[in-house]
């Protein structure tokens, strides 16, 4: 297993370059399924979860290659519709192939998703929305087994607003007779991501970004050529670690919209947060104040994925902040790993109070999913003293050489790997 080791209170200077999105090369990758042909996707990221995808689609049939950020798939040989259930547990993502295959193949079976250990995270809305396509869905034995003869548009209206179950649909209706509006629809820029490619492809999508969207079925697609959106995760991760660690920091290729709550939040603290085209930069001393109480919220509210690095930079602030976990309903993991490092916390349900300690110390820590991992990440950059993270496997799920993007601003981070002993 391996580990971060992190010695802290370096502050941070230098510009860095934010890769494309996780969020939005999965269900790009999984739109690549819908017909034949050599779909061209770039700065897709060198992340576990993409290697989990290209073992999937390679498993279902199709031709998938990298070259550098470049990733090529051409699904014209799919040849079935199983995706094994050791590959459906690795990531939450895998769901996404649902919409799919059930629109090129006319059925798909597969076991339920895994994905980070944050909450329930139930798929009932994935599959209300096929059904309401008119699929027939049917589970047993752990097993989904969803088929149609044919898919018809339809309204459907999610209780909540739900990234994936809205990206599913989207990847359903685009070949489906007539015309699918989806009401409550989540509004992350992910989605609009995805109506981009899709519509690359010749579909006929309308609406993403807002909380209705419009689909009009086509009979054919075509493949496409398409560039991925920055990671505006990746991106507010390394702006709170400018932030608390201290220092000068310049993010590139960013779109400063998408990290809207974030940097408000920044700002209330105290960090000034410049944003200059596709660039960010970030200027603190390292001292800021609390900011009151938060929630997260779908977009465009503050981003649960960036719920644990904030809080890691709030236990540092003066005074005392509040945050409140709304979508998930056990995402609060890193609050006793953060503990260990000396942060003054009290849990009550979903919701943290973090009065600000003058410095956090360096402890040995585990990250238990992905942001979690970063939001220690951060606390040891500006701790004192040496931090370890154990389970960097989750941070490799999100974030390309996180080590690397660090040292390259002067952080004193490092990958080892760690025995049992240790
Ligand atoms: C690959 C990807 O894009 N992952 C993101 C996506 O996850 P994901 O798409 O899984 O998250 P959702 O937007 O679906 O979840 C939002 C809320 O809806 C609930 N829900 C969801 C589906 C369902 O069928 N039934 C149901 O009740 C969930 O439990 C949660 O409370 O959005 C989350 C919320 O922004 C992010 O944290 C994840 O990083
Ligand atoms: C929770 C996340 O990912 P996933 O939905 O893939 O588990 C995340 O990116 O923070």
């Amino acid at each position: 297993m391996e580990q971060f080791v992190i010695e802290g209170g370096k502050p941070l200077y230098g510009t860095v370059r934010i890769h494309g999105a996780k969020n939005a090369a999965l269900p790009i990758l999984a739109a690549t399924l819908l017909t034949g042909g050599i779909h061209e996707i770039h700065d897709v990221p060198r992340l576990k979860d993409i290697e989990v995808m290209g073992r999937i689609l390679g498993a279902l049939g199709a031709r998938f290659s990298r070259a550098g950020t470049r990733i090529q798939v051409d699904a014209s040989t799919l040849r079935t519709c199983h995706i094994p259930d050791v590959l459906m547990r690795q990531m939450r993502s895998s769901i996404f192939l649902m919409g799919p295959l059930l629109s090129r193949l006319g059925e798909v079976s597969v076991t339920r998703p895994g994905g980070c250990a944050i909450g329930s995270r139930p798929i009932d809305l994935h599959l209300y929305g096929l059904q309401s396509l008119g699929a027939h869905i049917e589970e047993k034995d752990g097993l989904i087994r969803c088929s149609a003869s044919k898919l018809t548009g339809a309204t459907i209206h999610f209780k909540t607003p739900s990234v994936g179950a809205t990206e599913n649909v989207m990847l359903a209706a685009v070949k489906a007779e007539g015309t699918t509006v989806i009401r409550n629809a989540a509004r992350e820029p992910e989605i609009v991501d995805l109506q981009s490619f899709l519509n690359r492809m010749g579909a006929d999508v309308q609406g993403a970004g807002t909380d209705t969207i419009i689909i009009h079925g086509v009979r054919e697609l075509h493949p496409a050529s398409h560039e991925i959106i920055p990671d505006r995760i990746v991106a507010g991760t390394l702006a709170v670690a400018a932030a608390a660690a201290g220092g000068e920091v310049t993010l590139t290729n960013t779109i400063p919209d998408h990290l809207r709550y974030t940097l408000h939040l920044l700002n209330k603290a105290g960090v000034s947060v410049s944003p200059d085209g596709d660039a960010i930069r970030i200027r603190s001393d390292g001292r800021h104040r609390a900011v009151g109480r938060i929630e997260t919220q779908p977009y465009p509210g503050f981003p649960t994925d960036m719920q644990p690095q904030m809080m890691a930079f709030l236990c540092l602030a003066d005074g005392t902040s509040v945050i409140c976990e709304r979508i998930f309903d056990a995402r609060l993991k890193h609050v006793s790993e953060l503990a260990r490092m000396g942060a003054d916390l009290t849990v009550e349900g979903n919701t943290v109070w973090i009065r600000g300690v003058p410095h956090l110390t360096g402890a040995d820590v585990e990250a238990t999913d992905l942001r979690a991992g970063a939001a220690l990440v951060v606390a040891g950059l500006s701790a004192r003293g040496v931090t370890r993270v154990g389970g960097v496997q989750h941070i490799d799920r999100g974030y390309e050489g996180l080590e690397e993007m660090l040292s390259s601003l002067g952080g004193r981070i490092y990958r080892n790997s760690r025995s049992d002993s240790d």
